[in-house]
């Protein structure tokens, strides 16, 4: 009997061994390169046949990070998400949030039998609710099997090589260790956490405080002023998660300071560089379409707005950025505001 139990026990021990990827954008890729690092083959969904059809001729990503060249060998892709999560045990979502119920809605095969990794560091629109939450509620998919990929990490700087640090959270311990091996290489170290909820609020707001710092930038406020701007941001969001999911956390980890910082002053942020533009002067619309790449942060302070409708967290920067966004007001005098309230 103790010998079953004991048996049971090895051949449930989780093991990553098929890993599909979700997306087709610039974090996918950089993905695709770390798995491809730690995996023999990787299942690869994008969207679009024609840029699968592309990227098997010259064998890069035609789109995103495109001087990095794959073994596409090694690569199963597929447009078809169905095909991907019937031969897959672990599955990462890579796509901004506001597309993700587009790719799920094909999708017929259940859920909740996988590993599901979120890299989105973004809320679903209209439910508003954080990826993990989504898969739970709608995709009965159980706490212990899913998980968050976080941390300060640009595609950009994965595609190059340089030194990054991830963080996998997930309530299952266990889970997350084998996810560690997965996703260690020589450029990359990765730790864990059971902070869930906290690390995907953290990776949302960051983007937000990002969108900030890079208007104050276009309105040609300098490194000082930056520096005390991220640090009332880091208040905010200590804030905002002790009101959304209290628990003792050290907000200084990488996973939320790190992130902050990583993506209010790196010249390779989507976040940023739109924020930027608005100080400059270009309209939401204009600066959308000139970037072709996908600021989260748009999305997401709308929806953490609409959140704290429920906890009145005193979150001044991320309603500038809402003003800002979506009611037209005047970055010049919503940051003017700001600054009276910063310390
Ligand atoms: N880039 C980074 O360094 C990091 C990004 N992340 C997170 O990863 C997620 C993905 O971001 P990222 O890879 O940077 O995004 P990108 O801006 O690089 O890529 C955009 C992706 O969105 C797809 N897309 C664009 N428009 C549409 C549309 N109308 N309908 C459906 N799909 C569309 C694109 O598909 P197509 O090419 O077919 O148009 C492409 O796959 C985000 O949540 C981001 O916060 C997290 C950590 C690092
Ligand atoms: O999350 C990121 C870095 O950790 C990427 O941020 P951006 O989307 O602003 O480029």
């Amino acid at each position: 009997m103790q010998k079953t139990t004991e048996e049971s026990k090895t051949t449930m021990a989780y093991k990553p061994t098929k890993i599909g990827v979700i997306g087709g954008g610039s974090w996918a890729t950089a993905i695709a390169k770390i798995l491809l690092s730690t995996q023999e083959t990787i299942y690869w969904y994008m969207r679009r046949q024609d840029q699968i059809d592309e990227f098997k001729r010259v064998s890069k990503n035609p789109s995103y990070l495109t001087g990095l060249k794959f073994d596409t060998e090694r690569i199963f892709f597929t447009n078809k998400i169905n095909d991907l999560v019937k031969q897959v045990d672990t599955i990462i979502f890579a796509t901004p949030s506001p597309f993700l119920k587009q790719h799920l809605k094909k999708l017929r095969v259940p859920l909740k039998d996988k590993i599901i990794i979120s890299a989105i560091k973004g809320i679903v629109p209209e439910e508003n609710l954080i990826i993990t939450d989504y898969f739970q509620q709608f995709y009965n998919v159980s706490r212990e099997n899913l998980a968050v990929l976080a941390g300060p990490c640009h595609a950009e700087e994965v595609a190059l090589e340089k030194l990054s640090y991830l963080t996998i959270a997930c309530a299952d311990r266990e889970k997350a260790k084998a996810l560690t091996q997965v996703f260690s290489n020589h450029y990359i170290r990765t730790s864990t956490t059971e902070d869930v909820t906290g690390i995907e609020y953290a990776s949302v707001l960051k983007n937000v405080y990002a969108i900030a710092a890079g208007v104050c930038h276009g309105l040609k406020y300098g490194d000082n002023f930056q520096a005390v701007l991220m640090s009332n941001a880091i208040q905010e969001m200590q804030r905002f998660s002790s009101a959304i999911h209290p628990l003792p956390r050290s907000i200084d980890e990488s996973a939320y300071l790190g992130d902050l910082l990583v993506t209010g002053y790196s010249k390779f942020s989507r976040n940023r560089t739109f924020g930027n533009m608005i100080g400059k002067g270009y309209s939401v619309k204009t600066a959308q379409i000139e970037m072709e790449m996908i600021a989260e942060g748009y999305y997401g302070v709308k929806c953490i707005k609409e959140i704290n409708e429920s906890f009145h967290v005193q979150m001044p920067i991320m309603e500038a950025v809402y003003n800002i966004l979506y009611n037209r007001a005047s970055p010049v005098l919503q940051i003017r505001a700001l600054t009276k309230l910063m310390h």
